[in-house]
């Protein structure tokens, strides 16, 4: 599965990232998402594969393309077969989110990718449009910090695995009102905290980055984003958990139902029965192989987000693969027209 298609997935995040790039700072946050997914579904229906959207634009927008169930790939048509075999294909399961972090694009600021992650059928967690608790950190403090413990302790164990004092940790945590104790809690203990507007997927695979000078996310994000998350830490060894949050008062705002009850009938009939479990990055991205792409749209810690020049774009991307245990930095000068000279910086 995963030779080709690692190639053909940098070229559906880098134009979905080129697309979305040219509304930043634009102010038009769903335009910016629009037409990142449409430039990620009209390369995807290029790509010679069966493949099926898991995690899309679904359940949050109510969107009518790449949405959850949606089937891509050359060899779902229903010509199919005058272009290949189905049968010799594998079916494989996509977790999209074109524009991760639409507002970052609309108003011009750090963290904006395009990304993606792929599995075998069965691979990814079908996760609902929920909240979600996570603990990202890096691979030297994976199954040592825990979700269940309190910030405080897993800083604690933070400093001892990566042998650096509490001040010398940096927390990222989204900045919403339903984190003022955390925030607090984080500080009191001596750590530092970048607090972020949106974007938490860059945020958790930068954990596994040394360098990037991030140590740990903490906090309440989508349940999707951590799915998309915990593909990449699961190929780069870094630590993930995850936990629905199905309870209207925890959040007071936006993406669950108002009452606790229908939210846990809402989670029981999508066959979660559990719904306190905490999910580890092995079994929320459980497959064989697990495929992880980002294309940074503004720039972020990890990547230099599109930057265009006269006829044509410099786009970098980052390709995770589990099979050949790889993380691929990929700069890319895309020439809209002929180039008269390429732009090298
Ligand atoms: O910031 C985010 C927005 O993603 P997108 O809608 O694709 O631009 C994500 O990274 C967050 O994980 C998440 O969606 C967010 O925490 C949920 O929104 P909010 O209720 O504002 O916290
Ligand atoms: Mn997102
Ligand atoms: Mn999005």
């Amino acid at each position: 599965m995963e030779n080709t298609l690692g190639l053909e997935i940098i070229e559906v995040v880098e134009q979905a990232a080129i697309a979305s790039a040219r509304w930043m700072g634009k102010g038009e946050k769903n335009i910016a998402d629009q037409v990142a997914v449409e430039a990620m579904r009209e390369r995807m229906n290029r790509i010679y594969m069966r493949g099926r959207i898991v995690i899309g634009e679904g359940e949050r927008d109510d969107a009518p393309m790449l949405y959850i169930g949606e089937e891509v790939g050359i060899c779902t048509r229903e010509d199919a077969k005058d272009y290949c075999n189905p049968d010799e294909l594998v079916e494989i399961d996509i977790a999209v989110d074109p524009c991760e972090g639409t507002n970052l694009v609309a108003y011009g600021q750090n963290g904006s990718m395009a990304v993606l992650a792929i599995s075998e059928k069965g691979g990814l967690f079908a996760a609902p449009d929920f909240y979600m608790k996570k603990l990202a950190a890096p691979p030297l403090a994976r199954g040592h910090v825990d979700i269940n413990k309190s910030a405080t302790e897993n800083l604690k164990i933070l400093s001892e695995c990566l042998n650096r004092a509490v001040e010398e940790l940096v927390v990222v945590v989204m900045d919403r009102p339903r984190h003022k104790e955390l925030i607090q809690e984080i500080r009191q203990a001596g750590a530092r905290v970048r607090l972020i507007s949106d974007g938490d997927v860059s945020a958790a695979i930068s954990c596994a980055f040394a360098g990037t000078n991030i140590h740990a996310l903490m906090g309440i994000g989508a349940a999707p984003e951590g799915v998309i998350s915990a593909a990449a830490l699961r190929c780069l060894g870094g630590h993930f958990q995850g936990q629905l949050i199905y309870d209207p008062e925890v959040v007071k705002t936006g993406l669950i139902g108002e009452s606790k009850e229908s939210n846990i009938a809402r989670l029981t009939e999508m066959g979660i029965n559990n719904p306190d479990k905490v999910y580890n990055a092995e079994e929320l991205a459980s497959g064989r192989t697990v495929l992880f792409a980002a294309c940074g749209i503004t720039p972020g810690t990890l990547m230099e987000g599109v930057r265009f020049f006269s006829g044509g774009a410099r786009t970098q991307s980052l390709v995770i693969s589990n099979q050949s245990q790889t993380a691929r930095f990929v700069d890319t000068i895309h020439m809209f027209e002929d180039p008269k000279a390429l732009q090298l910086r």
